[in-house]
């Protein structure tokens, strides 16, 4: 079973890694995927300056998933750039892409810069979850201002880069998006960021279970899971073969692994398992995948890769 995978120039031995956001806003967590069964790592979605985020509890595990409203807790932009170019020097092969999560246009061109002027070889992927300008939706959801930040990102870019979107719920808006996104010479989308907004109460105290927002806060887990097979699959039908796709949400299982891979996923990123289990969750995982393949007689990734029939 050969479970090796490719993302723009970068090799992954595996084709599953963490979801930006889940261990790995410090070295020690970095350090822990770097030895784990993953293929690859992002970093936390990076800010130019250090952020604290918002007040605790700003987490918390659901019965079939996860919600949080951290705020962006990161340690800055230089320190993620700092590990890659180390890592790079102690595991060259080791695919290692950056998240930028600017608060506004000028802040993400500044990262860029600072990014295409280091050493820094691997893949940025650009977050498309914040709001650019304060009242208004946030950028993903906002289709001229998705147009003009990638405009303006190209002209100053010339390094591989990706987005990270949010989950779309309409097909008018999945040909919209892939319309805008074709336009472009985007290495990879990651489909999809967490469910925005979502509540969860907890019954006995008749209060939310975390603080900030009001208890509003993104979904993930498997509650999320037919969003994200449905994102990854709508892009994959509508975009540039040359766009690759990160498929991100629900994975649990090796199954649900498979899944994503089958709707076009070239690469996988788990995020609440990877909370709730630890870097254990990779070897199960990839076990399990190799296990269904090994029974439906598939060798590579690409035997299956985008293959879902329809009835
Ligand atoms: C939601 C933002 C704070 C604007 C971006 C960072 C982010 C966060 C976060 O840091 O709260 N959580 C997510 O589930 N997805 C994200 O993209």
């Amino acid at each position: 079973i050969d479970l090796t995978t490719t993302l723009n120039k970068l090799h992954f031995k595996t084709p599953l890694m963490n979801a930006a956001g889940v261990h790995c806003a410090t070295t020690t967590e970095l350090d822990d995927l770097l030895d784990s069964q993953a293929g690859g790592l992002v970093t936390k979605s990076a800010t130019l300056q250090p952020r604290t985020g918002n007040p605790d509890p700003r987490y918390a595990n659901l019965p079939f998933g996860s919600i949080n409203s951290m705020g962006l807790p990161n340690q800055g932009l230089d320190y993620y750039l700092n590990y890659a170019n180390a890592t790079a020097l102690t595991h060259p092969d080791f695919p290692i892409l950056l998240s930028l999560a600017g608060q506004s246009l000028a802040e993400n061109l500044q990262m860029l810069e600072r990014i295409q002027a280091s050493a820094f070889s691997g893949l940025t992927e650009l977050n498309l979850s914040c709001p650019n300008v304060p009242g208004k939706p946030q950028i993903g959801y906002d289709f001229d201002q998705m147009k003009t930040i990638l405009t303006a990102v190209f002209q100053t870019f010339n390094q591989p880069l990706g987005i990270k979107l949010p989950p779309y719920f309409d097909l008018a808006q999945f040909d919209l998006v892939a319309d805008i996104l074709n336009q472009f010479p985007l290495a990879f989308i990651n489909t999809i960021n967490s469910v925005g907004n979502g509540l969860f109460i907890n019954l006995e105290t008749e209060t939310t279970v975390i603080k900030p927002k009001g208890g509003f806060g993104g979904i993930g887990g498997s509650y999320v899971k037919p969003v994200a097979l449905a994102n990854v699959r709508a892009f994959r039908q509508r975009l540039n073969p040359a766009i690759q796709i990160i498929g991100t949400g629900g994975v649990v299982s090796g199954g649900d692994l498979f899944e994503l891979i089958l709707c076009g996923a070239d690469v996988v990123q788990i995020g609440t398992t990877l909370a709730q289990e630890g870097t254990p969750a990779f070897g199960r995982i990839l076990t399990e995948l190799e296990r269904i393949m090994a029974q439906k007689g598939y060798a590579t990734l690409a035997d299956f890769r985008g293959n879902l029939k329809t009835l």
